[in-house]
């Protein structure tokens, strides 16, 4: 019988906040991966970069402002670094631990471009938020000096980006050939890099695509039976945050919708993921979206907690 496929969309709280946390949040996340896989499921792992790349861009910037001879990097430059080192901690992570398992396994991570569209209008209106949380005042000093900034969610400011809907995973072929030849893939880290295709040639371009959306695209491209997007609530609720907050445990994509022009779900953190749970549920019979914390993982999928998404 052919394995079940799981794409794995890992949240910010499954790397920590800077490098060092990142060692230690991937090994437990990496305990969690490996549960899964030993369950029998083939595993595609998808992470976040927010943070990281708004930490790279802004050291990249530094250097031109304090070293005459260095050059703007481009942001879909910073996107790749913040895939490699995400990537080969996650790899790195979850090798040691099948080791520690005593299990034979193959991981890999595929540096993956993800074509948009250059007539996006998500270029024209910056979304995603990008880098740490900056104070109502440092937002608007970078305001006066052309850097967008908007408030993230009631948590406080952050830099923001264009975030234009992924089209077309460039490397799906080899994430496929990976998958079938028994790897535990780790791709597609921050939302894919982001690509134009111009006569032929790849152009990288100023944007940082959502994960949850390029995991959905993904999962949906692989025929995946489960995208299981790991955040930091453990389940999704109405009302929440208020007095008559609901968690929910199963949510069709008709409610889903429904919740949505309620505006239920807030923009750039539970929104992105409710609209990612749909379009992979559309994507074809008896796909489904579990959504909840990383310790609950293996009790989402074996249907006793999160919050489920489908048809
Ligand atoms: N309706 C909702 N139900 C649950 N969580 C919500 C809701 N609306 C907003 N959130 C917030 O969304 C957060 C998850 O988004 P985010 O932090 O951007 O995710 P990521 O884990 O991918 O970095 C939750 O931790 C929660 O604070
Ligand atoms: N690229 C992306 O969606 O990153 P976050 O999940 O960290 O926002």
């Amino acid at each position: 019988m052919e394995k079940k496929k799981v794409v794995i969309a890992l949240g910010g709280n499954a790397l920590g906040k800077d490098v060092e946390e990142q060692k230690e949040a991937v090994a437990k996340t990496a305990k969690v991966i490996v549960d899964l896989a030993q369950q029998g499921l083939d595993i595609i792992v998808t992470h976040g970069n927010g943070p990281q790349v708004g930490m790279i861009q802004n050291a990249m910037d530094n250097l031109v402002v304090t070293h005459e001879n260095y050059k703007q990097v481009p942001l879909p430059t910073s996107v790749a670094m913040s895939q490699g080192y995400i990537g080969i901690d996650l790899q790195n992570a979850i090798k040691y631990e099948l080791y520690s398992r005593n299990i034979e396994g193959k991981v890999s991570t595929i540096l993956s471009q993800v074509e948009v569209d250059k007539n996006d209008p998500a270029f024209e209106n910056p979304t995603k938020p990008i880098g740490r949380f900056l104070t109502k005042e440092e937002a608007e000093e970078n305001e006066a000096n052309g850097v967008h900034c908007m408030e993230d969610a009631g948590r406080g400011y952050r830099v923001v980006v264009a975030s234009p809907m992924p089209q077309r995973i460039r490397e799906l072929e080899t994430i496929k050939t990976l998958v079938n030849a028994g790897h535990i893939v780790i791709t597609c880290g921050g939302g894919g890099i982001p690509v134009i295709s111009e006569n032929g040639k790849l152009v990288g371009v100023n944007a940082v695509i959502d994960k949850d959306n390029a995991s959905s695209l993904l999962a949906a491209q692989l025929g995946a039976d489960y995208l299981v997007i790991l955040t930091a609530v453990e389940k999704v609720a109405i009302n929440f945050g208020k007095e008559n907050q609901e968690w929910l445990s199963d949510l069709t994509v008709e409610q889903a919708k429904e919740y949505i022009a309620e505006e239920q779900f807030a923009k750039g953190s539970m929104l992105p993921k409710i609209e990612a749970a749909i379009r992979f549920a559309e994507s074809g019979e008896g796909r489904r979206t579990l959504i909840t914390l990383l310790d609950k993982a293996a009790e989402g999928i074996a249907g006793k907690t999160g919050t489920v998404i489908h048809q």
